[in-house]
């Protein structure tokens, strides 16, 4: 294995694989640190921990034990993976989990780069854009784990770390990998250890990708792997194989627990064109009324494409967290999805798709999935993945971050994952 990755959730690993497996590489996701090695035909690994919203403590901890199971396999280059809206608290954990895995590797020069243009997400003077919005006006503000309420990248880490903290801007970025590197020099030179990069495009990021080469850690959305690849292909590292994914047949279920604007309007979509829905509040979960195997049953039941959904607007989340607090209602609700999700396998589904994060790294931790093949891309950040359950057949799953896809995502996804 050569580049050894950690991502903070699964949709942002599989997003990440999604990137590094179109640029030429072979890549594995592992759901949490693995207790055996992996295959020797896998040149990127990204093991998916679902450390985003737990405690800071926890999340170093879960990262360090990825670290030392990347090195073991051989890894040269580590990328920590976060979200390309930097999804993060004051109290981390961004900052903490970059600080110690650059201590624990003695890097510096470590970039810090959360733009991903294809979804929309630039950074111009250190501050994120989602589109033409600053990431503080663009939704993001209302999300129910991590409201985005700063733009400024370099301002939001430092509430989370001491580590200080340099910026490279858009006009060396723009000057190409030399200036690049030049420019992280210099901000080494004055002791910073993080360093915001701007970034705009693709093209900028293939050039901070080639001015990385041979730097032992970076950090960042999935947009600063693009250019990785092609620095292990010039040393001859990479095989140049394909993927071997196939699709699945049988029933696909969508399960959607993410409250972003974007899966609301796929949500909304889907219950349009009269497809079949079936809604989980807050309370229901909370309360502990809900029953996995009768919601399965009633999915496996439909024709078409059902969907089943705690997603809901910002008010309901406010007025449900209000009621039951915050950690309370997420975790009810991710559990439910898990409950069902193994009851959908148990029933022998063969397709389901995921909406959002933290849903998804409940779903696949409750599936016991451990390594995730990578497919076709659906949309821009969710490739079609496939792995087989514990004692069961195989499924072909779509694990979509909140933000991503467009309204008609579910059905695209449905007809990727069936291999057509
Ligand atoms: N109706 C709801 N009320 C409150 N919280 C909810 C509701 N539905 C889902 N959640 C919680 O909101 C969080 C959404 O996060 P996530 O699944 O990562 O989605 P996204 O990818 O959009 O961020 C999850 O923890 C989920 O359990
Ligand atoms: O970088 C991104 O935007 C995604 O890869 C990602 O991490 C998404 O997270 P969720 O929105 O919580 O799914």
């Amino acid at each position: 294995m050569l580049l050894g990755c950690i991502g903070d959730d699964f949709t942002g690993s599989s997003d990440l694989a999604n990137t590094l497996s179109k640029q030429g590489m072979r890549v594995t996701q592992f759901s949490g640190v693995p207790t055996t090695g992996a295959a020797p035909s896998v040149e990127a690994g990204v093991v998916a921990l679902k450390s985003r919203s737990i405690p800071a403590k926890e999340a170093v901890a879960q990262s360090l034990q990825a670290l030392e199971w990347l090195k073991a396999q051989g890894c040269t280059q580590f990328l920590f993976k976060y979200c390309s809206t930097f999804d993060s608290t004051p109290e981390g954990n961004i900052g903490p989990v970059a600080e110690a895995l650059a201590e624990a590797l003695d890097a510096r020069k470590v970039v810090v780069c959360p733009a991903f243009p294809g979804a929309g997400r630039t950074i111009y003077q250190g501050h994120l854009f989602v589109h033409d919005r600053l990431l503080n006006e663009s939704g993001m503000e209302h999300h129910p784990l991590n409201p985005m309420t700063d733009a400024d990248i370099g301002r939001w880490l430092a509430r989370q770390t001491a580590m200080p903290i340099g910026h490279v801007r858009f006009p060396e970025v723009r000057s190409g990998a030399a200036a690049i590197a030049e420019a992280l020099a210099h901000a080494d030179a004055k002791g910073a250890r993080l360093i915001v990069v701007d970034a705009l495009s693709d093209a900028d990021l293939m050039e901070i990708g080639t001015a990385l080469d041979g730097a032992t850690l970076l950090t960042g959305g999935s947009g600063i792997a693009m250019g990785l690849p092609a620095n292990f292909r010039r040393q001859g590292l990479l095989s140049g194989e394909g993927s071997t994914w196939q699709g699945v047949e049988g029933t696909c279920v969508v399960l959607s627990g993410s409250c972003s604007t974007a899966t609301r309007g796929q949500v909304g979509r889907h219950r349009d064109a009269g497809l079949p829905a079936l809604e989980i509040t807050a309370e229901d979960a909370v309360s502990g009324r809900l029953d996995p195997q009768a919601i399965a049953g009633w999915a496996m039941a439909q024709a078409g494409r059902p969907l089943v959904f705690s997603s809901a607007d910002p008010a309901q989340v406010r007025a449900a967290q209000e009621a039951y607090g915050r950690e309370k209602v997420a975790a009810a609700i991710e559990h439910a999805f898990a409950d069902i999700a193994r009851a959908l396998v148990a029933a022998g589904i063969g397709r389901l798709v995921v909406a959002g994060g933290e849903t998804s790294g409940a779903v696949v931790e409750g599936l016991g999935l451990t390594a995730l093949e990578i497919g076709p891309e659906i949309a821009p950040g969710a490739p079609a993945l496939r792995s087989t359950p514990p004692g069961g057949r195989p499924v072909a799953l779509a694990l979509k971050s909140g933000n991503f896809g467009g309204p008609d995502f579910f059905a695209e996804a449905d007809a990727i994952l069936r291999g057509n």
